[in-house]
């Protein structure tokens, strides 16, 4: 007889972006929290988590959310995000966390391998894109369940701003962003639109390039905004948007850090493309059409998570 279970979600690293997480997790209900941080932040991850769990009654939602430092906890998880690792402070690129991030990436996608073999891995550290690839080489985990996120972010900063470019609800704006998590992302205008328009009928060239550009900073400007630390609370929504397509096989049509062996004519990369997420990860990666200079834009982001990856080679 079918014995139903809640879904059980593990989110490493108890900092702004895990608890954010784990608290739009509870809110919508997609299964149980465990919270994992280094031991030294143990006690604080069991004060978040409870306080997160105080909050079931008020909002009416039921998850158990609990807070550890000990891996055993997460055994067989069904999905396991990995926001531990230090954020950049003003002044820095991502890239520049690499060293401190991998080695904590290495450790933690160890013990998941040991404990959740089966799960799901969503991977938020930066630099992300080489993070991903870190977490695929150390976990050996099948590519469709090894996934980074950034595009959703991306995207929803381009679309607010494009929204507000507008003076038109955000709901209507669709844009679309291709590439690597840094400065040279690609905001791809001519496959965005709003309510179906395209972008080029309705904002000038010269504020269009405005927002292209606003939005490969956006992390930079939220990091000089706030002084210490970096943005959380889009990226958590993101995050979640992420682990609610897959929990519920829906087949959205997202962008993902996705494993690439050819497509768009990359190998052995992670990089953000538009994916087919359902109930199996990462089912498909969808490839478009693009003009020489889109491809040209594509070609400088993939060199430059290349670069980080290959720093990073050695020691996987
Ligand atoms: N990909 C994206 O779109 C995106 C968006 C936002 C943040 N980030 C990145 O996510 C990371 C986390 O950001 P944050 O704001 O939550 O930082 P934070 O400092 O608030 O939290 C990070 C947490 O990780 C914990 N940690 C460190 N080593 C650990 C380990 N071995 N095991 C478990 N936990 C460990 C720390 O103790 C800390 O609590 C940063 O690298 C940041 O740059 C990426
Ligand atoms: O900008 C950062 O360092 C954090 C994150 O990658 C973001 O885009 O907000």
């Amino acid at each position: 007889m079918a014995h139903f279970k809640r879904r059980k979600i593990a989110v490493i690293g108890a900092g702004f972006t895990g608890t954010t997480t784990a608290l739009m997790i509870a809110q919508k209900e997609l299964g149980d929290v465990v919270l994992v941080d280094i031991p030294s932040m143990e006690k604080p991850a069991r004060g978040k988590a409870l306080d997160m769990l105080e909050a079931g009654p008020v909002q009416r939602f039921d998850a158990v959310i609990t807070g550890t430092s000990d891996y055993k906890d997460i055994e067989d998880a069904d999905m396991v995000i990995i926001t531990a690792g230090i954020p950049r402070k003003p002044g820095m690129s991502r890239d520049e966390l690499v060293e401190t991030n991998a080695g904590i990436m290495k450790d933690v996608s160890a013990q998941v391998k040991k404990y959740a073999p089966e799960s799901y891995i969503l991977i938020l550290s930066n630099p992300v894109d080489a993070m991903t690839y870190t977490c695929f080489k150390e976990t050996g985990f099948p590519k469709n369940r090894v996934i980074g996120q950034s595009g959703i972010l991306d995207t929803a900063r381009f679309n607010t701003f494009v929204a507000q470019e507008l003076g038109v609800s955000v709901e209507d704006v669709t844009g679309f962003v291709l590439g690597g998590h840094g400065d040279s992302m690609v905001p791809l205008v001519r496959y965005s639109n709003a309510g179906g328009i395209p972008l080029d009928k309705l904002i000038d060239e010269e504020r269009m390039e405005a927002i292209v550009e606003r939005t490969r900073k956006g992390g930079g400007e939220i990091v000089g905004l706030l002084g210490e630390g970096s943005a959380y609370y889009a990226p958590a929504a993101s995050l979640v948007q992420m682990v609610e397509a897959i929990i519920k096989d829906k087949k959205r049509i997202l962008p993902s850090i996705a494993y690439l062996e050819g497509e768009y004519g990359y190998k052995d990369i992670y990089l953000g493309v538009p994916t087919i997420l359902g109930g199996n990860g990462i089912e498909s990666v969808i490839e478009l059409p693009l003009r020489k200079e889109e491809k040209d834009a594509l070609d400088k982001s993939a060199a430059a998570v290349e670069k980080v990856i290959t720093s990073l080679k050695k020691q996987l």
